[in-house]
């Protein structure tokens, strides 16, 4: 069985070719109790329906600055729907609505009238489970926010495409081929290029949904690496379902049953000394 002590040791159970040594992060141990996050993030008793049927009740919740928040819970429990309501991604579905509460993001209401979900896209970025490259070369695909925004200054483009692939770690994989296609990656490198095409229009928070689950595990420690790198510079919600990655890659952890926050803590906290106990049975994989 699945212990909350084994989950938090450094061996990754699930990555067992990736070399723990090669990995230059580790469960975070007191960082946020150091070094105090301001809030980015303010959900107040928010509900969230899809039609008639109500997906999330009365969620609060302050996510950190700067930060990696991991949403976990099992299937159905709203981790998803929560994500994309901090982009407003669910507009784009038919029949949803919030009926009480909001969000808020550096104190702005993101669902009021005056905020364009466009421009809230763009400050908020998303990646998704499956990576979703255009059918562009690789240059192409990390600049496509850019050129849509209308920026043509080829010097300019240039130096965002390399500041990207770096960010995303992925630069010296494909410096060489920036004009060939990006759906000629492997899998891992082309989420990397996904992030890299994320991270080029400078958001502040970058949401993940699921972002490894479509890869093999030498690519998913990649990509957690690239996460822990990444909180430098962004905020970083990720959903996932694995608890050994929410272990690995975050600061605080939000658990969620049938859309209900049922507990939110220290990631330590949420693995070794959970204050619920339906929250200590899920981490503990007694169900779900
Ligand atoms: N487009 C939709 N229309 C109607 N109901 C939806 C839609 N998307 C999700 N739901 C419902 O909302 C609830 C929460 O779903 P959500 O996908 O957010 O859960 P989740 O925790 O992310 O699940 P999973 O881990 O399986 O992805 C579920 O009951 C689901 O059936």
């Amino acid at each position: 069985m699945v212990t909350a002590s084994t989950l938090l040791t450094a061996a990754p159970m699930e990555t067992p070719s990736a070399t723990p040594a090669s990995r230059s992060f580790q469960v975070p141990t007191r960082a946020t109790d150091k070094e105090k996050a301001d809030t980015l993030i303010e959900i107040d008793n928010f509900d969230f329906y899809y039609g008639a049927k109500q997906a999330l009740f009365d969620i609060n919740l302050k996510l950190d600055d700067k930060r990696v928040t991991a949403f976990i819970g099992p299937s159905g429990c709203g981790k998803s729907t929560l994500l994309r309501c901090l982009n407003r991604m669910n507009d784009l579905i038919d029949g949803t609505s919030v009926k009480r509460g909001g969000v808020k993001i550096r104190g702005v209401d993101i669902n009021g009238r005056d905020v364009d979900s466009i421009e809230l896209r763009k400050r908020v970025g998303m990646v998704f489970q499956k990576s979703n490259p255009f059918p562009k070369s690789i240059y192409e695909n990390v600049i496509y926010g850019l050129r849509i925004q209308g920026e043509t200054n080829k010097a300019k483009l240039d130096e965002v495409v390399e500041k990207s692939l770096r960010g995303a770690a992925l630069w010296d994989e494909v410096k060489d081929r920036l004009h060939e296609s990006g759906l000629g990656l492997s899998g891992g490198q082309q989420q990397r290029l996904c992030i890299a095409r994320t991270i080029a229009v400078s958001p502040e928070v970058i949401l993940m949904d699921e972002p490894c689950s479509a890869l093999d595990p030498i690519a998913t420690a990649k990509v957690e690496e690239l996460i822990h790198d990444l909180k430098k510079e962004f905020t970083i919600i990720i959903v996932t379902h694995s608890m050994q990655q929410a272990a690995r890659c975050s600061d605080k952890t939000a658990f969620f049953y049938m859309g209900k926050l049922i507990e939110y803590a220290d990631t330590r906290t949420i693995f070794m000394n959970p204050g619920n106990p339906q929250t200590e049975a899920y981490v503990s994989g007694r169900f779900g």
